[in-house]
C-alpha cells in the first residue's frame, strides 16, 4: 500500500459512503469536529432523510461542544460513490450489513479514493479479513466499529483483516483519536469485535426470556436501567465484580461464585427468531416507548447519553452561555485535533 497521503492531524475532508443510520451519524459526528464531510447514499430519498438527521442531532452536538467553524453547510452530497470519495482524506463506509455487498462496495471505493486513503467498515461482526477479498489494494482497508449513535458514544474498535497493513490500522486508530472518539485497537481479529460480542451474549439471553415467557421487554429494560447499566456507565463488568468478593475482590468473587458459572443461566446457543418472538420484541418495545415517537426517544436517548459523558468527567459539567443563546461546551471528546 502506498503510505497514507497525509497525516491523521492534517486530515480536513471525510467521505461518508452509506448515509443510514450509522452513516448519517458519523456525517454528524464529523461535520461537529469541523471536517467537510462528503456523503453518497444510493437511495432516492437518502440526502433528505441525511439534513434531518443531521438536524435532530445537532443541538445535541452543541451542548457537548463544537469544533471552530463547524456546520452543517460543510456537508456535500455527493451524486455518485466516484465523486464523494475522489478528494478524500478518509471513507467512511456504512452500508448494510450484507457481506457480499460489503466485498463489492470496499472493491469499488478502493478503485475511487485517492491511493493511500485509508477506508474504514462500520460493520458490526464482519471480519475485514472476509470483506477485503475483490480489492485491488486490501492494506488500506479496515473495521472502524462505532456505536449508535456515532456523534456521542465515543467508542471505535478498530481492527485488520490479514492483508491489512499495519500502517493502516495505525493510521486509523489515531485518525479517530484526532476527531474526538475514544480507539480500541484490536491486535487480532474476532467476529463482532470485542463489544458486540458481550451485547451479544446479553441480547441472546434477553431474546430467550421473552421466547419462554420469563420476562417482559420492560422487566428486561428495567433490569438493566435501574441495576447494572448505572454501574456500566463508569466500571466495566470486570472491575465492578471484583468489588463483588469485598476485600477479597476478584479472587474471593470467583471462589466464592465461580460455581454458578456451570448453573443453568446462560444458554449457549441462540432463540429462533420466528414471528412469534419477532411480534413479542416489536409489541414489548412499543409497549415501552408508549406515546412517545422514534424522533423523541431519539432525543431523549441523546440528552442521557449526554448526562451520563457529564455525570461520569468525560464532559465539563460547567456550560457557557453564547451570544446566540446556544450552550457552548468545549468538548473533551476531540481534545487531539
Ligand atoms: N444500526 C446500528 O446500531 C449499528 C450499525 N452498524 C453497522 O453500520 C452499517 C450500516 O448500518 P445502518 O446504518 O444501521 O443501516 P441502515 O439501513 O440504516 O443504512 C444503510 C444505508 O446504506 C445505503 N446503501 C444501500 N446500498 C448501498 C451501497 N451499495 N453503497 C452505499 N450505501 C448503500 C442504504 O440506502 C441506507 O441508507 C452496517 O454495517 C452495520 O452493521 C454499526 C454499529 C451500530
Ligand atoms: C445492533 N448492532 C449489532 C448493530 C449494534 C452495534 O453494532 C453497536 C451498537 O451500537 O450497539
Amino acid at each position: 500500500m502506498p503510505s497514507s497521503p497525509c497525516a491523521p492531524e492534517e486530515v480536513r475532508r471525510v467521505a461518508c459512503v452509506g448515509a443510514g443510520v450509522i452513516g448519517g451519524g458519523w456525517v454528524a459526528h464529523f461535520l461537529a469536529r469541523g471536517y467537510d464531510v462528503t456523503a453518497w447514499d444510493p437511495a432516492p430519498d437518502a440526502e433528505e432523510k441525511l439534513r434531518r438527521l443531521v438536524a435532530a442531532a445537532w443541538p445535541a452536538l452543541e451542548q457537548i461542544g463544537l469544533a471552530d467553524g463547524a456546520s452543517p453547510d460543510r456537508l456535500t452530497v455527493a451524486a455518485t460513490l466516484a465523486e464523494a470519495v475522489a478528494d478524500a482524506q478518509f471513507v467512511q463506509e456504512s452500508a448494510p450489513e450484507k457481506l457480499e455487498l460489503k466485498r463489492s462496495l470496499l472493491a469499488q471505493l478502493d478503485a475511487a479514493a485517492p491511493p493511500g486513503v485509508v477506508i474504514a467498515s462500520s460493520t458490526s461482526g464482519y471480519p475485514m479479513t472476509d470483506m477485503q477479498t475483490e480489492a485491488a489494494d486490501p492494506g488500506r482497508l479496515v473495521v472502524g466499529h462505532p456505536f449508535n449513535p456515532p456523534y456521542l458514544i465515543p467508542l471505535v474498535e478498530v481492527v485488520g483483516g490479514k492483508r491489512t497493513d499495519a500502517a493502516a490500522v495505525e493510521w486509523a486508530s489515531r485518525f479517530y483519536k484526532v476527531a474526538g472518539k475514544s480507539v480500541i485497537t484490536m491486535e487480532r481479529e474476532l467476529p463482532g469485535f470485542i463489544a458486540n460480542r458481550l451485547q451479544e451474549a446479553l441480547w441472546r439471553e434477553a431474546l430467550h426470556m421473552v421466547a419462554n415467557g420469563e420476562a417482559t421487554v420492560k422487566e428486561i429494560d428495567d433490569s438493566i436501567t435501574e441495576g447494572p447499566g448505572l454501574r456500566w456507565a463508569f466500571m466495566g463488568p470486570c472491575l465492578t465484580f471484583a468489588l463483588a468478593g469485598g476485600d477479597g475482590g476478584m479472587g474471593h468473587m470467583l471462589d466464592h461464585f465461580g460455581p454458578s458459572l456451570k448453573s443453568p443461566w446462560t444458554r449457549l446457543e441462540a432463540p429462533e427468531l420466528d414471528d412469534t418472538l419477532r411480534a413479542a420484541m416489536v409489541e414489548g418495545c412499543d409497549e415501552a416507548a408508549g406515546s412517545r415517537t422514534i424522533a423523541q426517544l431519539v432525543a431523549e436517548r441523546d440528552q442521557g447519553v449526554i448526562d451520563v459523558l457529564r455525570a461520569t468527567g468525560r464532559l465539563p459539567r460547567q456550560r457557557t452561555e453564547g451570544t446566540d443563546g446556544i450552550a457552548h461546551t468545549p468538548s473533551t471528546m476531540g481534545d487531539e485535533k
